[in-house]
């Protein structure tokens, strides 16, 4: 297959980018696909041109053969009515009709072959070939780091990996050999028609230059708001999508009809955009008609002044006429697909923009294999930013040994979700270091450390598929017996088996036929079926019942065993059972220790757990019981 090979041409090389190892500031790194970027000149995206013609040298020569002898067949038709009307119905001369009809059947029966043929080969392949890039294209996106993420959004990237690619089948489809095909047939019929009379061509095309020139204008004028349109639709088909899917919230906050007049103000951009460019199209075809008009008029005047002069006989003015009818639409189509090639060009151009980044693992610097873990943990004077000179951690030290239980507390903004992205190899470390068994994380390529690595986060994330192929998802190839153990853990077949449909049950868009205690156990049942070394929880913020809190801790504690566990800790009772609890404020360890020893220090760790401690006991607790929880955690 030709197409893009990954960091081709323009892609960023590790030295290149800014940070230790080129991840730690991959923020900044990251293209911001967004950004407009200058039309692409054809000698830079040549190379990639290059790479997707060559292989297909064959099938294109063979189409160019094709494309002649089709065009050279569909001027048969209208040359013919020169014999026909002079020779056959003027002078009567019947056997040359046979022959004038025949040739044109035969032309008309092999252009319409060649046209299938062109179709099959063309067509078909120009289609494969996007399927083929769009499955490149997302590949190499799903292994790009996430700080690229952070920088770009999803409707961007669903672009580049749908749209973007559309445009090659304008090379090497249809597109190069229609307009090779447009410009030798206007050049044959040119040819031949500056033979039939030299002024009344020279008119009647300079008026059809003139025209193609209006016609390209109006293009101009008609392309940005087609393009403003595909924007203004996806801006409201995107907002009417989150507003459905987010009903409740709609009605929760009485927003029915704020929601209903964002749309409205949505629809109303998309009307006015479609008027203007019903505009722009009418003046293109009453301009279009009234050229018709002026030609038809001019041909006629000079044919027949031409005719009475002698120089012209009645066949020659019909074939005339015929041949200036078939050129024009390649004429017309030549000024389309100049802006098609256009298109596509600028398509590649933004395809070979996403390919040129560079994935995780490319980074020459990630070349060690780490095998299996034991799961230690260190972090040696970590410090890391994700926007230049705004650092949000620094000289992070702790160690999580094989087995522990870290919890990480802290106010909001403070650092813990960096230090868990760092732990899970999602940004890099810019000065000091990440090690894991000793090895530093920046010199490890991801996909063998990502393999051992399991999270929980407490934004759930369902696909819209049956809870077995959610449960699944962490180790598609798990056999039944592990499955059901793993569902049975984490008490996943305590509601599945309620449903009709068992673990079959589909769980709607974002699982929304789950309550959210049941879908932190779906994702507990997936973490304890991947079998991670080291186990990243992101506890849920907002408490659970104590029913489902108690059905949650029993997997939990299940999954934890034995495991490196990463906790951003908010439920009491986790924070408690961490062999040590980090106290993270402003991207600094303020505490380290057990629960006992932060609960006596009477420090910042002890404000906070307070705090939470007087919510939940003033959400869950009847007067007395937090007090005996209390008890409990001292002894
Ligand atoms: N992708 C990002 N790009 C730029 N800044 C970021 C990014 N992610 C986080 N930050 C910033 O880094 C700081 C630390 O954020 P972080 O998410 O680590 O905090 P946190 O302690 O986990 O907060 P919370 O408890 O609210 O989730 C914040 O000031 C945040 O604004």
């Amino acid at each position: 297959m030709g197409g893009f090979s990954r960091g081709m041409g323009g892609g960023m090389g590790a030295a290149d980018r800014p940070g230790r190892h080129g991840g730690g500031a991959s923020r900044a790194a990251s293209a911001d696909l967004t950004k407009k970027r200058p039309k692409p000149k054809f000698r830079d995206i040549w190379p990639e041109i290059r790479a997707l013609i060559l292989p297909r040298r064959w099938l294109l020569a063979a189409s160019f053969c094709l494309m002649i002898v089709n065009r050279a067949c569909s001027l048969v038709l209208p040359m013919s009515f020169k014999p026909l009307v002079d020779t056959v119905f003027i002078k009567h001369q019947m056997q040359v009709l046979p022959i004038v009809v025949g040739a044109v059947m035969l032309a008309t029966l092999v252009q319409g072959l060649t046209s299938y043929t062109l179709t099959q080969l063309l067509s078909k392949s120009g289609q494969k070939l996007i399927a083929e890039l769009r499955v490149q294209v997302q590949k190499h996106v799903g292994h790009l780091p996430v700080a690229f993420y952070d920088e770009n959004r999803t409707g961007t990237l669903v672009a580049r990996i749908m749209s973007d690619v559309e445009g090659v089948r304008n090379i090497i489809g249809t597109g190069v050999v229609d307009f090779v095909g447009g410009v030798l047939t206007a050049i044959f019929a040119f040819v031949y028609l500056m033979k039939q009379s030299i002024p009344m061509t020279l008119v009647t095309f300079t008026i059809m230059i003139a025209f193609a020139g209006v016609i390209q204008k109006a293009f101009k004028v008609i392309r940005p708001i087609f393009r403003e349109r595909a924007k203004i639709n996806a801006e409201v088909t995107g907002r009417l999508t989150e507003s459905l899917g987010g009903v409740r919230v709609v009605k929760g906050y009485h927003a029915e009809s704020s929601e209903a007049n964002v749309f409205a103000g949505g629809v109303e951009r998309l009307l006015a955009n479609v008027v203007s460019s019903l505009t722009a199209q009418s003046i293109m075809t009453l301009s279009s008609t009234v050229i018709l008009g002026v030609v038809g008029g001019v041909v006629m005047y000079m044919g027949a002044r031409l005719n009475y002069a002698g120089k012209m006989t009645p066949g020659g003015y019909f074939s005339y006429v015929m041949i200036l009818a078939f050129m024009t639409a390649p004429i017309v189509q030549l000024v389309n697909i100049g802006t098609q090639l256009t298109e596509a060009m600028a398509g590649l151009d933004r395809t070979r923009e996403i390919m040129g980044e560079m994935e995780e693992d490319a980074d020459p610097a990630r070349s060690f294999e780490i095998g299996p873990i034991e799961g230690n943990v260190r972090f040696v004077d970590v410090g890391f930013s994700y926007v230049p000179d705004k650092p949000v951690l620094h000289n992070i030290n702790f160690e999580a040994k094989p087995g522990t239980v870290t919890a990480l507390v802290g106010s909001s903004g403070s650092g813990k979700s960096t230090v868990i992205s760092l732990v899970c190899g999602f940004h890099t470390a810019q000065s000091g270091a990440v090690l894991v068994d000793g090895h530093d994380l920046a010199n490890v390529k991801l996909s063998s450390f990502r393999s051992q690595l399991g999270v929980v986060l407490q934004e759930t994330f369902l696909f819209d598929g049956t809870i077995r192929e959610n449960v699944l998802f962490s180790r598609p190839d798990a056999s039944d017996e592990d499955f059901q153990r793993a569902c049975s853990i984490a008490r996943v077949d305590e509601f599945a088996t309620r449903f009709p449909e068992g673990y079959e049950t589909i769980v709607g868009e974002r699982g929304v036929k789950l309550s959210g205690g049941q879908r932190q156990r779906l994702s507990i049942a997936r973490a304890i079926l991947a079998d991670p070394r080291i186990l990243i929880l992101d506890e849920a913020t907002s408490s659970l019942d104590s029913e489902s809190e108690a059905m949650i801790q029993h997997g939990l504690s299940f999954l934890m065993q034995g495991r490196t566990t990463f906790v951003i800790a908010h439920r009491l009772s986790t924070i408690r059972r961490a062999d040590q609890i980090l106290v993270v404020e402003q991207g600094r360890i303020v505490e380290r220790g057990t629960h006992d020893e932060l609960y006596v220090l009477h420090g910042r760790y002890r404000e906070l757990y307070d705090r939470q401690h007087g919510l939940e006991e003033n959400l869950f607790l009847a007067p007395g019981e937090g007090d005996v929880v209390v008890e409990e955690s001292k002894a």
